[in-house]
This record gives structure tokens, sequence and C-alpha cells, in this order.
């Protein structure tokens, strides 16, 4: 293993010198064109770019949902690369959690009983004392036997954040969590995972077009046609606004 390779000690995920291409010959799209990338432990990363940059493709290959055509993705010290189909389906279970725009809980289930599915396939227990600070960091104890339908999309994407966070994941990747809430809501969502990073020292990735949304994370990553072109550290919405805006401006690149 080259000293390049070798994953930081600090870092919850990395991706390096990742490749990811669809199709072949002349339909072939360079999704992810050479990212090498480090999601700190303890920090609110978000990455945006414009529509097509890779955005998605990146978090999927540095969670396990995707396979990179070539480079590697690490989950703390694992290599996804060396993991079958089945290993990477349990690292996916015990050690990392997801946030999805659709909320994606289960309609049969209570609240109480989606927040613990994860654990629940996996046959663990959880840490109660851990599950139960969630419910009240979420906001939903006196939701806990209701359906999902029986709740706001807000308080359903607050119960995905508590599913996301119950089995204590090395990372939390969140896809566009606000996608399907006015902006109240959206903005709790925001302060739920920021302030669930700062005082639990877990790790968010997420994904977002909204430079609001993207103002709540330690630093925000731009991609541009599939390269990492910027990392701002403290951003605030208006600054990350002017620098979207800068992808579209005549003659200038990245
Ligand atoms: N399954 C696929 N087959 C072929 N091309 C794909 C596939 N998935 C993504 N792409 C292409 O890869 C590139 C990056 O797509 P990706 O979805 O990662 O971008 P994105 O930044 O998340 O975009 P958006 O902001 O519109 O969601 C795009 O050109 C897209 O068309």
């Amino acid at each position: 293993m080259t000293t390049a390779l070798r994953p930081t000690a600090t870092a919850a995920a990395r991706v390096v010198d990742a490749v990811k291409t669809y199709g072949a010959g002349d339909t072939e799209v360079r999704a992810l064109d050479g990212v090498s990338v480090d999601f700190p432990a303890g920090r609110f990363t978000a990455i945006m770019g414009p529509s097509g940059s890779g955005k998605s493709t990146l978090m999927h290959c540095a969670a396990g949902l995707d396979t990179l055509t070539s480079g590697s993705a690490f989950i703390g010290g694992t290599d996804l690369s060396g993991l079958d189909d089945r290993a990477l389906t349990l690292l996916r279970r015990e050690r990392v959690g997801f946030v999805f725009q659709a909320f994606n809980l289960l309609p049969t289930l209570t609240v109480a009983e989606n927040i613990t599915l994860p654990l629940d396939l996996a046959g663990q227990r959880g840490d109660r004392e851990w599950i139960d600070a969630l419910v009240d960091t979420v906001g939903l104890r006196d939701r806990l036997h209701h359906r999902p339908a029986e709740l706001s999309g807000g308080q359903q994407q607050r119960v995905a954040v508590a599913r996301a966070f119950a089995g204590r994941p090395d990372v939390v990747f969140a896809d566009e969590p606000t996608g399907n809430l006015d902006s109240r809501a959206g903005e709790e969502v925001l302060r739920l995972l920021g302030s669930t990073v700062r005082r639990t020292a877990r790790t968010v990735v997420m994904v977002t077009h909204d430079p609001v949304a993207a103002a709540h994370a330690d630093e925000v990553l731009f991609l541009a046609d599939g390269r990492l072109v910027d990392r701002m550290p403290d951003p605030t919405a208006e600054r990350v606004l002017d620098r979207l805006k800068a992808f579209d401006a005549p003659g200038v690149r990245s």
C-alpha cells in the first residue's frame, strides 16, 4: 500500500483517485474523474456543484452503494473495493447511516420501530440510552407509537435522521435531505444534523443544491465535471451562492 492510499486516522470516509465511468466508447461518461477527498470524523461536510457534476455518484461510491471504476473508497480504515456484496451490505448496515430526500420510512411500522429498524435487521439491541437521547433530540417522544402517515414531512425526516444515527454509525450520508420540505421544516432538519454532529462527534456528508442548507455544514466541497474544484470552510449561504454563480459565468471554469 502506498502512503497516498493509507487511510488517515481522522477520516470517517475517504475516496482516493476515484474514477467512475458509465457506458463505453463514444457514449462514455466520466461521472468522477479522479477525485481524492477525506470526510473528516466529527465534521459536517456538504457536497455541491452544478447538475451532472458527480455529487450523487461520489456519495454513492463513498457510501458503498455503488462501486468505483478505479481508485479506492474507505469507510474508516476499511477499503470497500476488497469487500464482496454481502460484506458491503453488512458494512452499510453496521457502520453507515442514510437520510434520503424521500424519507424512506416503512409505512406499516411505528416511529419507534422505524428508528430501530437497522439495528433490528442486524439482530442488535443497540445502545438504549443513545437511542433514548436521540428520540429527545429529534423531538418525537410523543409520536413514538404513530405511523409515518400521521406525521408531517418534517417530522418524518426527523425520524429518518434518528434512524440514521441509531446504530452510532461512522458516517451518515444525506442525499438532498431537505428537498421535500418547506424552508422551516428543512431548517429544523439541518439544525438537527448540525447539532448531532457537534454534540456527539458523529460525521455527516450531505449532497445538496441549496446554499442555505450547505451553510449549515462545517465545510462545502464543490464538484464540476467529475472533479473536486474547490472547498469552502465555514460557509455562509451568500458565499456559497456566489461560488455557484461562478460556475455559470462565461469564461470562468472552476
Ligand atoms: N446510471 C448511469 N448511467 C449513465 N450515466 C449516468 C448514470 N448515473 C449518472 N450518470 C451520469 O454521470 C454524471 C454525474 O451524475 P450525478 O448524478 O452523479 O450528478 P449530480 O451532480 O448528482 O447531478 P444532479 O445535481 O443533477 O443530481 C452525469 O453526466 C450523469 O448523466
